[in-house]
């Protein structure tokens, strides 16, 4: 795996992503995008592959495991059942009004949730519920902090509760339950 060239070729594309949601386009820029985006569908189908052999969020060690379907979040401290990182969102994730997309802050808890909850060498764990709450506005374009810490384990349910802030002010809470998959479980 190309892991050198790969997380920097992430980057790009976020920052690409950004760029293209925070542009004016012309019919011209428009054209040749299509054009350069097309060129690359063709040479990248050849290359479709199963679910193992992708590397498309499955990086370890890199922020977001090398997708940019999630903000990308940085690890600043960990143990067996918290995290903290730091994320800041990008143009790619504006809803509306200089804040965040309530989707894009659902789908970082999960993400952030789920690093807790699958801590430890027990089975994996999936999301069976997760409950946002958007407290203040989530801001554009700057460091914030999210937090997840794993808070009870009964039997195969593992519960999570998470914070994302901006300094000291809240702008989202979750809770999430992630069930333990049984053997044979997908
Ligand atoms: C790439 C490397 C990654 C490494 C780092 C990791 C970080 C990344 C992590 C990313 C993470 C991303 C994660 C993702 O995005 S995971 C993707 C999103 N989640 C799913 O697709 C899950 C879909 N659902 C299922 O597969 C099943 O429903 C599961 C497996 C969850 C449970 O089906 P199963 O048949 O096994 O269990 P059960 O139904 O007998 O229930 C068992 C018990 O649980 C209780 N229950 C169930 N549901 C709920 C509910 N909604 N509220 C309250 N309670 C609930 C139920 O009452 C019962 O309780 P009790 O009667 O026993 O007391």
């Amino acid at each position: 795996m190309p892991d050198s060239a790969y997380p920097a070729m992430i980057d790009i594309l976020r920052d690409f992503l950004d760029d293209l949601a925070s542009a004016s386009l012309d019919e011209t820029t428009i054209g040749a995008l299509t054009a350069d985006l097309s060129d690359w569908r063709g040479r990248l189908e050849p290359l479709k592959a199963g679910e193992d052999e992708r590397m498309f969020g499955r990086v370890d060690d890199v922020p977001g495991h090398g997708q940019v379907m999630c903000p990308a979040f940085a690890i600043e401290e960990q143990d067996a059942t918290s995290v903290r990182a730091t994320v800041s969102f990008g143009d790619y994730f504006l809803g509306g009004n200089a804040a965040a997309h309530g989707g894009a802050v659902s789908l970082l808890f999960d993400e952030v949730l789920g690093i807790p909850a699958n801590s430890g060498p027990a089975m994996m764990a999936r999301t069976a519920y997760l409950h946002v709450n958007y407290r203040a506005i989530t801001p554009m374009n700057r460091p914030l902090t999210v937090t997840a810490t794993l808070y009870a384990v009964e039997g195969r349910k593992r519960f999570v509760r998470g914070e994302l802030k901006d300094g000291e002010r809240l702008c989202a809470d979750a809770d999430g339950l992630f069930l333990e998959l049984l053997p044979g479980q997908q």
